[in-house]
């Protein structure tokens, strides 16, 4: 790899939502669009990334991952073992490379059967590093300390890097923030539909809701306090804030939570066993 971190070229294998995220984010970071290259099986997604980052794209796997310092696998897990093995078989000497993946549910060791010994990253991101307010999970294998902080380097644009000591913190970190935007809008999408019962227009029932959750989060991330003390200053006494959540913690909001995200775990476990 070049001394020189943004020399260094990355090719995304699967151009699909996950991918456009982190692309967005390494742009917005300032990484050269020059040293990035996205392949897809077709071509719709990879024009739309040319148009918006005018990155370089291919609809050629391989010739991606041979110009690339470090290859990023983001193909549906489902698609892993095909595009891995059509890799190294076309090309066994890009298994000198680094390899990351943001595949939920493989584990390293499935990757070795694919591909060799490669050095390697397996990435958790969420798809808010669209706008640089991401959280990526990050866990290391055979990795050199600068290789690292490649890596780093490269998804710090996401929003927050997190590194994790154990293979098995992927998992969990998938139920806290790989899978948990999609909680959020489950939510703020409940909630629009009631302001729109209520009356209100959709779009402004959207942004209202929107704006409120975008002024919570933001009040959390700069306040010392917990989320309980800040629920507690919303919540006057005999107020209606009392009343609705109350209606919450009755109808067993935080087991209804816990109960999903250890749902979340479960399910990568069990792509693990059948990959
Ligand atoms: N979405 C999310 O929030 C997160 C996803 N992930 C992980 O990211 C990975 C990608 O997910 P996501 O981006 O959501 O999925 P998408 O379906 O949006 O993207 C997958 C992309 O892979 C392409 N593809 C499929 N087969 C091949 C192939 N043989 N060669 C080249 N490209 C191929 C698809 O092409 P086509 O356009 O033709 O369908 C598609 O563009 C998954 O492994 C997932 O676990 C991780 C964290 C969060
Ligand atoms: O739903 C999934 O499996 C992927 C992983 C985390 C978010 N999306």
């Amino acid at each position: 790899m070049n001394q020189q971190m943004n020399d260094n070229t990355v090719a995304f294998i699967g151009a699909g939502n996950m991918a456009r995220c982190v692309i967005a984010s390494m742009i917005s970071a300032g990484y050269p669009a020059s040293n990035i290259i996205a392949a897809n099986r077709s071509q719709p997604k990879l024009s739309a990334l040319h148009a918006d980052y005018a990155i370089e794209t291919t609809l050629d796997n391989v010739e991606a991952a041979k110009k690339a310092d470090v290859i990023v696998l983001a193909v549906k897990p489902q698609m892993m073992q095909d595009v891995c093995e059509a890799l190294i078989l076309a090309a066994p000497e890009i298994s000198e490379k680094l390899f990351v993946t943001l595949a939920a549910g493989i584990p390293v060791v499935r990757y070795q059967q694919w591909l060799g010994k490669v050095r390697f990253v397996r990435a958790m991101p969420n798809t808010p590093s669209l706008v640089s307010l991401g959280v990526t999970g990050l866990f290391p294998s055979g990795c050199s300390n600068y290789e690292k902080a490649f890596v780093d380097h490269v998804f710090a644009g996401t929003g927050m890097t997190v590194w994790l000591e154990q293979e098995s913190q992927i998992d969990h970190i998938i139920a806290v923030t790989g899978s948990s935007p999609a909680y959020f809008f489950f939510f703020m999408q409940a909630m629009q539909q009631v302001a729109e019962e209520l009356g209100f227009a959709p779009e402004q029932a959207k942004k209202m809701v929107a704006q409120t959750a975008l002024g919570a989060a933001t009040m959390a991330l700069q306040s010392d306090h917990s989320f309980a003390e800040l629920r507690a200053q919303v919540t006057s006494k005999g107020g209606t804030t009392h009343e609705a959540v109350t209606t919450f913690a009755e109808q067993g909001l935080e087991k209804m939570v816990s109960d999903a995200m250890y749902a979340a775990i479960k399910r990568a476990q069990e792509m693990a066993k059948s990959l």
